[in-house]
């Protein structure tokens, strides 16, 4: 084993080889390897330990970190993408195996397009025979537990949970600062769970490995969904809107989608394995599952609390390299959507006061913000709106005096919107509607808040 050097294309098998947690410190370990080489070794750690767990809970524990083991390795399996998958120290039935291989291939669709690479139909998992039994009812309690990402997203559902007057807590997983200021700056409980990448995954990296992005949504979902048992609480929320679930159309091959596991197919099928796999009674769902970007930016806009502490720009968010100085880039397609985004709902000096500059009077950024137009380029791979959004946000602007004399602004009126034909008004895309898992109750008391 001492001699066993990562080889991309000479590697056969990638193996989930074990995962457990330790109740006493509430450390979880997921490991996998590639061959016979060494382990690679992923750490969790959730606060709140030690965790006393009854039989029921104690198995639904399981299944849960089992789950997260098999969701997380897509960051491993992707650094060879071997034929062969194997599955040590536990089984999974079919409909495990089906959830899995959609995740995989979906979830990698970016990484497989951008290498060249055709995963669909060549990823299996290995299933036993028959179904697991149905995951019993826990009798969790009723509290949400809210995913907070640094950005508008999520903050508009917290302030929305907490017009509702939802019992909250609001939970993020690494060691940014920037989310810890957010997280702060609610008033509310707080959860920071750790995690630690495998240290073998970036020297693979170093020495050729398969790279490029994965569906960080999955694994994130699967962490909350861990912890939420672990502290007997019956709701894990995200804050993926409508428009997540429309990919970046490609010619010659089809739809991308750099989002895929903020869309509305991952949601549902996770929720459903959750309650059939780890608990009945647990709920996973995104509150802004109706909403389009716009209608989470005219939310957003609503509040000033969080302008000097958030920011969408993914550059804050690297586990190594180095950060911008700013915590707005203003270069990156994050940056130009959110600017383009919130001008409709907000004064021009708040929005300006946010960014720090003017992101629509930059000249430089035109080819920036031609790819959220659709314009001549495709959707960014990014978490951006779909591109009727932004021409409808950009053909609104083009109408305010305000902004329509700035650069992009300018130009988009002159040369864009003529050859563009029908671009939606603003408010048709402000509409609450598409299929969501929000509970009824919960739906029947936040409609309103929402829509208005
Ligand atoms: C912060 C960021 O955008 N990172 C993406 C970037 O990675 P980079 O190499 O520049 O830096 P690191 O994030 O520090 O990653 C170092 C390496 O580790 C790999 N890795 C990281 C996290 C993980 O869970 N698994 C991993 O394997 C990573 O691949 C690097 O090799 O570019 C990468 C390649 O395209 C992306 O994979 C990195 O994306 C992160 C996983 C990430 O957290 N990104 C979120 C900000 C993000 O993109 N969220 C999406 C949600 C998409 C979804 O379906 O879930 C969004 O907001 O649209
Ligand atoms: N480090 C993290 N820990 C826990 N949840 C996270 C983390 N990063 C992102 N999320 C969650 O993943 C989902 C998608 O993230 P996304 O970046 O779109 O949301 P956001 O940061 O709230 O808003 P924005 O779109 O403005 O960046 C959100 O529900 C967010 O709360």
């Amino acid at each position: 084993m001492s001699d066993w050097r990562f080889s991309r294309d000479a590697i056969g098998c990638f193996r989930f080889v074990r995962c457990g947690l330790d109740a006493a410190t509430g450390v979880v370990q997921l490991v996998y390897a590639f061959d016979d080489g060494p382990e690679m070794v992923e750490i969790i750690t959730i606060p709140g330990a030690p965790f006393a767990l009854d039989a029921a809970a104690a198995q639904a524990v399981e299944r849960a970190v089992q789950l997260l083991h098999l969701l997380a390795g897509v960051s491993y399996y992707k650094a060879a993408v071997p034929r062969d998958i194997r599955i040590e120290g536990y089984s999974i039935d079919a409909g495990t195996a089906a959830f899995l291989t959609d995740v995989y291939e979906n979830g990698l669709g970016e990484f497989a397009y951008r290498n060249g690479l055709a995963l669909r139909g060549s990823i299996r998992f290995p299933a036993a025979a028959g179904n697991a039994p149905a995951a019993p009812a826990l009798g969790l309690r009723e509290h949400a537990m809210v995913a907070i990402g640094g950005g508008k997203d999520s903050l508009v559902s917290i302030e929305s949970l907490r017009s509702a007057g939802v019992v909250q807590t609001v939970t993020w997983i690494g060691s940014s600062q920037l989310i810890a200021a957010c997280a702060d700056r609610t008033g509310l409980p707080t959860l920071n769970i750790g995690r630690q990448l495998a240290p073998q995954l970036f020297e693979y990296n170093r020495n050729g490995a398969w790279n490029g992005h994965i569906p960080v949504t999955a694994v994130n979902s699967a962490i909350l969904a861990l912890a939420a048992v672990l502290h007997g609480v019956d709701q894990v929320v995200f804050s993926n809107e409508r428009s997540a679930s429309y990919g970046s159309m490609i010619e010659g091959t089809g739809e991308v989608n750099h989002q895929w596991s903020k869309g509305w197919a991952f949601e549902k099928a996770l929720a459903s394995h959750l309650r059939s796999h780890v608990a009945a009674d647990l709920r996973y769902y995104s509150l802004l599952r109706p909403l389009s970007e716009l209608a989470v930016a005219r939310q957003f806009a609503k509040s000033d609390r969080y302008d000097q502490h958030f920011s969408s720009c993914n550059r804050n968010f690297h586990i190594m390299g180095e950060r911008p100085a700013q915590r707005w880039c203003g270069i990156c397609p994050k940056c130009h959507f959110v600017f383009l985004a919130l001008a409709p709902f907000m004064s021009k000096p708040r929005l300006v006061g946010i960014f720090g500059r003017n992101l629509l009077d930059d000249a430089t950024q035109t080819g920036g913000f031609d790819a959220l137009l659709e314009y001549r380029d495709h959707k960014p791979f990014e978490c951006v709106g779909e591109g009727q959004e932004s021409r409808a946000a950009m053909a609104f602007l083009a109408q305010r005096p305000e902004w329509r004399e700035d650069a992009i602004v300018e130009r988009f009126a002159r040369e864009i919107l003529p050859k563009l034909g029908d671009v939606p008004v603003i408010e048709s895309l402000l509409v609450i509607s598409g299929e969501h898992g929000i509970p009824d109750a919960l739906w029947a008391r936040l409609r309103a808040h929402l829509a208005a």
